[in-house]
């Protein structure tokens, strides 16, 4: 399979090695010292497991239409990127993302039919360029968006199981996008605004009856949107925290290095989506504001 990693950073490059090590066509679109690394000394991953491959790295998307794009930058430069790679969409090109965060299918679905909405529960950081750190193992659950399975998507997940990520399909792949940024909108802020690890939240009475507060608000936007879950958030958000109790949160790392958080795709989308229909969200707004006033801080 001729496979695009656009955006491949932290999880993109680590997609990236995993494809390019059970021999799938693969090349990476990212940053020009990642590129140059790689093309110098291979795309080394190490942590869960440690290994060397070397895939085609570019920082220009090629002209040539590929099989799948696998959609792996911030939520903030999706439009952007997708817009600079448009002339590379095929006819028959699937656009996977496997970010967090509402609405960057969405906007894929702005150039083709062909799109597959991912979650994934795999850690992943540039740990310097040309070397990606895999710091936990977990699931991809992929599908065809907004709903619904297809021979593509099936043929995807195999490859993935292949590659040696735990995969999974899903016919409501929205709703586990809506799931996981509902959780994101509960965790990501709290968080970031306290600087603690994410199970200081489960251990902290006031902390955790907040995030289930802000899960319950993320809830009633979802369900007036018919979102359909196959794990409801509320059981998603305690397994997440239980099982990532170690983590400082994406949100909170973005902060502390100065740079923008996905805070508009998360809590930001679901302020936007609660508007359209009516519905207000104050804890949303609330926790929106904090982390917009700190990212204004670290500038
Ligand atoms: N890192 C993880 O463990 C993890 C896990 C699950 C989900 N996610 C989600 O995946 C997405 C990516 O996260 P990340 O941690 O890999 O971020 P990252 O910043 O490490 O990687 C994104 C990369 O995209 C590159 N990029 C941006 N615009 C580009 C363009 N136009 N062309 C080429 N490259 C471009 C950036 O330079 C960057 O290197 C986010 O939505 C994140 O929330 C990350
Ligand atoms: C699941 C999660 C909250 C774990 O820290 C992760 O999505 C993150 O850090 O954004």
């Amino acid at each position: 399979m001729k496979i695009y990693v656009l955006g491949a950073g932290s999880i993109g490059s680590l997609f990236g090695a995993l494809l390019t090590r059970i021999g799938e066509d693969v090349t990476l679109i990212g940053r020009k010292e990642h590129v140059e690394a790689i093309n110098n000394n291979g795309l080394m991953v190490v942590g869960v497991e440690e290994f060397t491959v070397y895939p085609r790295a570019v920082t220009e998307t090629p002209p040539e239409p590929p099989d799948l794009i696998i959609l792996a930058t911030k939520s903030y430069s999706s439009a952007y990127a997708l817009q600079c790679a448009k002339e590379s969409i095929g006819e028959n090109t699937w656009i996977l993302s496997i970010q967090n965060g509402l609405g960057n299918e969405d906007e894929a679905l702005k150039y083709t039919k062909n799109v597959l909405g991912g979650i994934t529960t795999n850690g992943a950081t540039l740990e310097r360029w040309g070397v990606v750190r895999w710091t936990g193992k977990g699931i991809t659950i992929i599908g065809n968006y907004p709903k619904g399975k297809g021979e593509f998507a099936e043929r995807l997940v195999a490859l993935f199981k292949k590659a040696g990520l735990e995969a999974e399909i899903s016919e409501s792949i929205a709703g586990w996008k809506w799931a996981k940024a509902i959780v994101n909108s509960a965790i990501n802020p709290i968080g970031a605004i306290m600087e603690v690890k994410n199970g200081d939240i489960l251990e902290n009475d006031y902390l955790l009856t907040l995030a289930m507060e802000v899960v319950k608000e993320g809830c009633q936007v979802a369900t007036q949107w018919g979102i359909e879950f196959d794990m409801h958030p509320m059981e998603l958000l305690i397994e997440t925290l239980k099982r990532t109790r170690e983590n400082y949160n994406s949100m909170l790392q973005d902060i502390r290095r100065g740079k923008m958080t996905e805070i508009d795709f998360i809590n930001g989308k679901i302020i936007e989506y609660s508007e359209e229909i009516g519905l207000k969200t104050p804890l949303n707004f609330a926790l929106w504001s904090l982390v917009k006033a700190k990212e204004s801080q670290t500038k």
